[in-house]
């Protein structure tokens, strides 16, 4: 096991897993990687766990009020820029602390504000499309075991299905990261 700053690095496992890969096309080998890092989110991020919560809230709202399929889409793509915005999030409270060295440090401070503010922004837009749907949608009616709307109805289910695998992949630690918690002034 190699210790780089705090960072735990275990050595085999990462060679393994590299190796593992070698094989792969380069573009199979980006889109393994990539999904890594999504399942490395799902698996540390509380705020990403959140996230995942409300979505399934969502897509069980849409099930029952049955929307049409332009509403449902609507809906799924700022879903998903959410996630992705905590995803940039969370790569950037990385890459702060491991150039920072998980010090404290006015600049670094105000990185990771900007970019949990980008998180909020999108979280704002998001809330207001599912509050505008679940009002347009008066008076309810509760179609979940009908055929109403199967296309968008489809679809919410296959956003529930991806959204939960990332959360229930298998996720294997590949380093122990020591995140710096808010009220901790002076870091390592
Ligand atoms: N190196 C640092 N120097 C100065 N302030 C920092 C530093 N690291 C974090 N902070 C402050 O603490 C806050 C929380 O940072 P932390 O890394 O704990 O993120 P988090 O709890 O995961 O936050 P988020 O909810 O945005 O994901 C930051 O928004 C920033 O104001």
């Amino acid at each position: 096991m190699t210790k780089i700053g705090a960072i735990d690095m275990h050595e085999g496992e990462v060679n393994r897993h590299d190796s593992d890969l070698q094989v792969a096309q380069p573009f199979a080998r980006a889109v393994v990687y990539s999904l890594q890092g999504v399942v490395y989110a799902f698996h540390t991020e509380q705020n990403v766990k959140r996230d995942v919560w409300l979505f399934t809230l969502l897509c069980a709202v849409e099930l029952v009020l049955r929307p049409p399929l332009r509403d449902v889409a609507l809906t799924m793509f700022v879903a998903m820029c959410v996630f992705a915005a905590e995803l940039f999030n969370t790569a950037i409270e990385l890459a702060v602390d491991i150039a920072s060295q998980w010090r404290h440090h006015v600049v670094a401070g105000v990185a990771k504000d900007v970019a949990s503010g980008a998180v909020t922004c999108v979280s704002i837009g998001a809330i207001a499309l599912a509050v505008w749907l679940v009002v347009s949608l008066w008076p309810w009616h509760f179609w979940l075991f009908t055929g109403r709307h199967p296309v968008g109805a489809g679809m919410a289910a296959a956003g529930l299905i991806v959204v939960w695998t990332f959360r229930c992949w298998p996720h294997r630690q590949q380093a122990v990261i020591k995140r710096r918690r808010k009220g901790d002034e002076h870091g390592v």
